[in-house]
Order: structure tokens, then C-alpha cells, then sequence
């Protein structure tokens, strides 16, 4: 029986939750939120798509109550505020740092052995946050951002190809910011040949440019940030741990000399599997993207500088 807890019932963690039910991803998924009844009455309208869509999953709601979240084998983190248009993520950092601290040492209490999956933002900071609070192994803490800004860069490599969505290749690295990530232009592919087979190099420049504003741009048609891709994107990497999936997904995870960097989480490459990180994969960068992604480093570390003042 696998169990999964996805904190936080607002717009990304009630997406995760709605995919992990309808995908049958779990057999068992807590949802909880710490504002009275949300929960309940998010899990009781998914729930009551069980006899329409054929779905045998058992969804829980409840209002902060770890007790109910006994267990667990993986936890989403996705409590805290979202940014407003014109704001960045970083700037959120203030109010959710507080919020994923206790929300993270509250689950461990009584699911020791999961693994974490973070969602808030600033989600490279607070990833790292959860390892400097946790001490646990760095397999077990995972960040969500690359494997959300690698779809939209699919998204976008898709229109501009006009390609099925489903057979083009696109990774993002980097910091998830709306200056720090990375989407891998070299690499991106349709059907194993390379995008730049088939686009010119400023048709190339804008799908990277609309991949790295690809949050800001939504927040701003939204009013409030994104949910449907990133609560797919958290159920994804749920579904890769869960099921041993051993799949090569972009996340925010802790640097101990890969890619020249130490001390900070920030996006990678990484095949996930039961264990969380199962192994940082080291993508061969030249020489400019090897620039950009220290330069990306050096902004989280400036980030993650400012939770000294903050929890
Ligand atoms: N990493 C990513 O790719 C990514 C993508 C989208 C959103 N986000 C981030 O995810 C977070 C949530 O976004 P959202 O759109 O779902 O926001 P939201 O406001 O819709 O939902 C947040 C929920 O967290 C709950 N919450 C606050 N404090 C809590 C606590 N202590 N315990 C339990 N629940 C608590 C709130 O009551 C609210 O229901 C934001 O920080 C946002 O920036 C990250
Ligand atoms: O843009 C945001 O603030 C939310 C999230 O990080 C996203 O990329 O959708």
C-alpha cells in the first residue's frame, strides 16, 4: 500500500492531488491544509469523481492534522504563498521559509522515512532549507522546478516545430527563477534530431526566453501563479519515486561537487527512483553554458544567504 501526503490545498496542491487520484498513481493520498475545511471539501469534490472516471485511489482530506499523515512514503510541500504579477519568487521567501519549516518538521514527525518533494517558493532555497532543518539523506529531498520549466520548454519547442507534443526532448537546469534557469537549447531535439536541424537560432533564442518567463507570463494572464502543470509536474516525480520509476527528470537537488558547485540545491539533472535522487547525472556543458550555470548558482546562493534572517 503506498501513501502519499500533499501539503497545502490551494491551487498546485489540490492539482497534485486531483492527478494522483485520477492517474491511480497512490492508493493512498492525504490532503492537508492548515485553513479550516478546505481540504475536506477539495478531497470530497475529487472524490466524488471516483465513480465517473473509475477510480479507486482513496483521497482524505484534513485541516492539520499530522496524525492522519502517519506513514506516509512521500510528502509534497506545496504550503505557502504564491507571487503576484510583477512580483519574483525569491521575494516569497520571507513569509514561506517560516511555513516549510514547521510544516516539514511537523510531517517528519510522523512519516521519518518519506521522501520530500518541495514545491514552495523560492523552491531551490526552501529544498535547501528542508535539508539544512532535516538532516536526513540527501537522496530524500527533492525540489520541483525542473521537471515544470522542462515541459514548458517542450511546450513551446512543440508550437514552434509544430510538432506533436509528445516526441520532442527539451531539459531545463539551473535555478527555477525567471533569470536563473537554463533550458538546454543544445540538447533539445525532436525525435532524436536536433531543434536546430529544423529552427534558426532566434526562433531557438525565444522558445528559451518564453521558457524562462514561461511562471511570470501565466502569472500575469492569472493574476495568481500557475497550478495544472506544476500539480502534474509534483505527481510526476511522486509517480517516478513510487512506482521505481528510475527516470531521468530535471530537480532542485544538493550539489556536493557536481557541476562545480557545493552547499546549494538547484536544478539537475537526476534519475528518480524509490529512493528519491538516486544519482545526479552530468551533463557534458561547453563552455557558455557552464558559465550560465554559475552564474544560476550564484543567485541561489544569494537567495538561500537571505534565510538567515527569516526562520
Ligand atoms: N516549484 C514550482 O514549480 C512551483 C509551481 C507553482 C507554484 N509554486 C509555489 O507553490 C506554492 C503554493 O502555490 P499555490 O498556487 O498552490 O498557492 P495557494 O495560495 O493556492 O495555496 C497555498 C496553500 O497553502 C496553505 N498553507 C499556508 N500555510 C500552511 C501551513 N502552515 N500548513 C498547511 N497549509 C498551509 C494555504 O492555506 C493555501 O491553501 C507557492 O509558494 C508557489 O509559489 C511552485
Ligand atoms: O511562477 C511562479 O511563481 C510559480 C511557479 O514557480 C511556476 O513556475 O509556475
Amino acid at each position: 500500500m503506498s501513501k502519499v501526503t500533499v501539503v497545502g490545498a490551494g491551487n498546485v496542491g489540490a492539482t497534485c492531488a486531483n492527478v494522483l487520484v485520477t492517474c491511480g498513481i497512490a492508493d493512498e493520498v492525504v490532503l492537508l491544509d492548515i485553513k479550516e475545511g478546505v481540504s475536506e471539501g477539495k478531497a470530497m469534490d475529487i472524490m466524488q469523481t471516483a465513480s465517473i472516471l473509475n477510480l479507486n485511489t482513496r483521497l482524505t482530506g484534513v485541516t492539520n492534522d499530522y496524525s492522519a499523515t502517519e506513514g506516509s512514503d512521500v510528502v509534497v510541500i506545496t504550503s505557502g504563498i504564491p507571487r503576484k504579477p510583477g512580483m519574483t519568487r525569491e521575494e516569497l521567501i520571507g513569509v514561506n521559509a517560516g511555513i516549510v519549516k514547521s510544516v516539514t518538521e511537523q510531517l517528519l514527525k510522523h512519516s521519518p522515512n518519506a521522501v520530500i518533494i518541495c514545491i514552495s517558493n523560492p523552491m531551490d532555497t526552501m529544498t535547501y532549507l528542508i535539508h539544512k532543518i532535516s538532516g536526513l539523506p540527501k537522496n530524500r529531498i527533492i525540489g520541483m522546478g525542473g521537471a515544470l520549466d522542462s515541459a514548458r520548454f517542450k511546450y513551446f519547442l512543440a508550437n514552434a516545430l509544430g510538432a506533436n507534443r509528445t516526441e520532442v526532448e527539451g531539459i531545463v537546469i539551473g535555478g527555477h527563477g525567471d533569470t536563473t534557469m537554463i533550458p538546454l537549447v543544445r540538447y533539445a531535439a525532436y525525435r532524436g534530431v536536433p531543434a536546430s536541424n529544423y529552427l534558426d537560432a532566434a526562433t531557438l533564442e525565444k522558445v528559451a526566453a518564453d521558457t524562462m518567463v514561461g511562471g511570470a507570463t501565466l502569472t500575469k494572464l492569472l493574476g495568481t501563479s500557475a497550478w495544472y502543470a506544476p500539480g502534474a509536474a509534483g505527481a510526476q516525480m511522486v509517480q517516478a519515486v513510487l512506482h521505481n520509476e528510475q527516470k531521468l527528470i530535471s530537480c532542485s537537488a544538493l550539489l556536493e561537487g557536481e557541476y562545480g558547485e557545493s552547499d546549494l540545491c538547484i536544478g539537475v539533472p537526476a534519475i528518480i527512483g524509490k529512493n528519491g535522487i538516486e544519482r545526479i547525472v552530468e551533463f557534458e556543458l561547453n563552455e557558455e553554458e557552464k558559465a550560465l550555470f554559475h552564474k544560476s548558482a550564484e543567485a541561489v546562493h544569494k537567495t538561500n544567504a537571505a534565510l538567515e534572517g527569516c526562520c
